[in-house]
């Protein structure tokens, strides 16, 4: 008898969207493929959807819409849950996992919440968690984060995470294309959550930077955790503000292992739309690519780069992990724990060092760019560039600054807007992957 013809892995689907109908289909188009790479056949044991009236291109046998009673059937070993949201979601996978099943997951949302509770019941019962997919879709990433970098010490994570807001800052960046129809357009092409204020209120960005860094730092990180902006604010004055200085926006997720002066660590974790240079290798990610450095001490710098979101990209490192918790079911093994041991405290976001460029209209008069350098200088900041040009009877005046304290920074912008000299303050922007 080959491997492949072992006893089947009975996988419960729960949800056929967007994600779940590419994995369904792959399921059944690559059978033969995946039962030799499995070492058992993976079969489907039941599909459930909201509405299985809806779903004529599937079995009518496998459709249910009580997900709750199938996550338990004594005929699944695996659920594979591309549902999304938390209630009632996290209900079920409690129980199946609680039931002995492994579980296999995109539900990046859920992760950032109660990944510690999933992982407890994960453990109670000898299962397994795998959740690939929930973060920068087909792009390997968490596995090299929980198992090829386990013996490195990553100090940083910074990148590109969700599709959908570098969709839309890509369009509006190269043909200033609106806001509302490309995040139509986004929607269109599947990258965008049911919900899509979740990407452009950088809500998907930050419950995916709670994920990494968690895994980052050995250290349990929820979305609360996360500094959010999202990408609501960004406006056409502020990318052509970053063009007229070669630099373009960017929406970044940046988890950091910071040490104080007292050699005190603590972990820093923070999604905000970022200036960087247009040379810059994640200024030329375009579309719903995603793009994550990942900095570690011995290995250096690494870079993934891939398709961060769609049906078949998203199902593909489903498929990864489906087959890696099968392989483990038909050897009696088990993929990796929770890694929480270092328990790191998180850092507040004021305290966080960052670069800010500030951009303003002013008065074109004598002692103006000595008051707004002394509001700097009051704040404790120093500056690491001014740049003035006039414009009529006013001067547009920019300053980049080195780094100071997140809330240094915030207050010496507010101090600048209430001058009497400052006209208008047309665009405030964090800066990165310049030198300090
Ligand atoms: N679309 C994408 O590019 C990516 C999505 N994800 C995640 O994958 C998951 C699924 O996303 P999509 O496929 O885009 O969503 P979708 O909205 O296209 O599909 C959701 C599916 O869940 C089913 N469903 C909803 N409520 C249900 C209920 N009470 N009982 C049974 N079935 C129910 C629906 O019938 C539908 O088949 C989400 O967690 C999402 O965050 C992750 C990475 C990329
Ligand atoms: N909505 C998400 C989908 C993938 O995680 C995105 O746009 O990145
Ligand atoms: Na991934």
């Amino acid at each position: 008898m080959s491997a492949a013809e072992g006893r089947p892995i009975r996988v419960a689907l729960l949800g056929c969207g967007t994600v779940g109908g590419e994995v369904a289909r792959l399921l059944t188009e690559q059978a033969g493929e995946l039962a030799a790479r499995a070492g058992a056949p993976v079969e489907l044991a039941g599909i459930a959807v909201r509405r299985p009236d809806k779903h004529p291109e599937l079995p009518p046998e496998l459709l249910t819409a009580d997900a709750e009673k199938l996550v338990t059937s004594d005929d699944v070993d695996v659920v594979v849950e591309l549902v999304g949201g938390i209630e009632p979601v996290r209900g079920w996978l409690l129980a199946a996992l609680e039931a002995g099943k492994s579980v296999v997951t995109a539900n990046k949302a859920l992760l950032a919440e109660h990944s510690a509770d999933l992982f407890e019941a994960a453990d109670a019962a000898g299962a397994d968690l795998y959740f690939e997919a929930a973060v920068a879709g087909a792009i390997p990433l968490l596995r090299p984060l929980r198992e090829s970098l386990a013996g490195d010490r990553i100090t940083r994570v910074m990148g590109i995470v969700n599709g959908t807001t570098n969709y839309i800052l890509s369009a509006m960046d190269s043909t200033g294309a609106g806001y509302a129809e490309t995040l139509d357009e986004a929607s269109r092409l599947g990258y965008a959550e049911a919900d899509p204020t979740a990407d452009v209120d950088g809500y998907d960005a930050a419950s995916k930077a709670a994920i990494l860094a968690s895994l980052a730092f050995h250290t349990r990180v929820t979305a609360s955790d996360v500094h959010r902006e999202g990408i609501a604010d960004v406006t056409a004055a502020d990318l052509a503000a970053a063009r007229m200085l070669g630099r373009t926006v960017k929406l970044l997720a940046i988890c950091e292992r910071v040490t104080d002066d007292d050699g005190v660590e603590s972990v820093s974790a923070r999604v905000h739309p970022v200036m960087i240079p247009r040379s810059h290798q994640l200024a030329g990610v375009g579309g719903a690519f995603n793009a994550v450095y990942v900095e570690a001490d011995a290995a250096g710098e690494l870079m993934f780069y891939g398709q961060g979101a769609g049906g078949a990209p998203t199902a593909s490192a489903v498929l990864g992990d489906l087959v890696a918790v099968a392989r483990n079911r038909v050897v009696g093994g088990r993929g990796p724990r929770e890694s929480a041991h270092a328990a790191l405290p998180v850092r507040p976001m004021g305290q966080t060092p960052t670069r800010y460029h500030v951009s303003l209209s002013v008065a074109d008069r004598a002692g103006v760019l000595a008051q707004v350098a002394q509001a700097f200088a009051a704040h404790g900041v120093s500056i690491a560039a001014v740049r003035q040009s006039d414009v009529g009877d006013r001067a547009s005046l920019v300053v980049v600054t080195h780094q100071a304290p997140d809330a240094a920074l915030q207050s010496t912008v507010d101090e600048i807007g209430r001058l009497d000299v400052v006209h208008e303050v047309v665009s405030v922007m964090r800066v990165e992957g310049e030198d300090q």
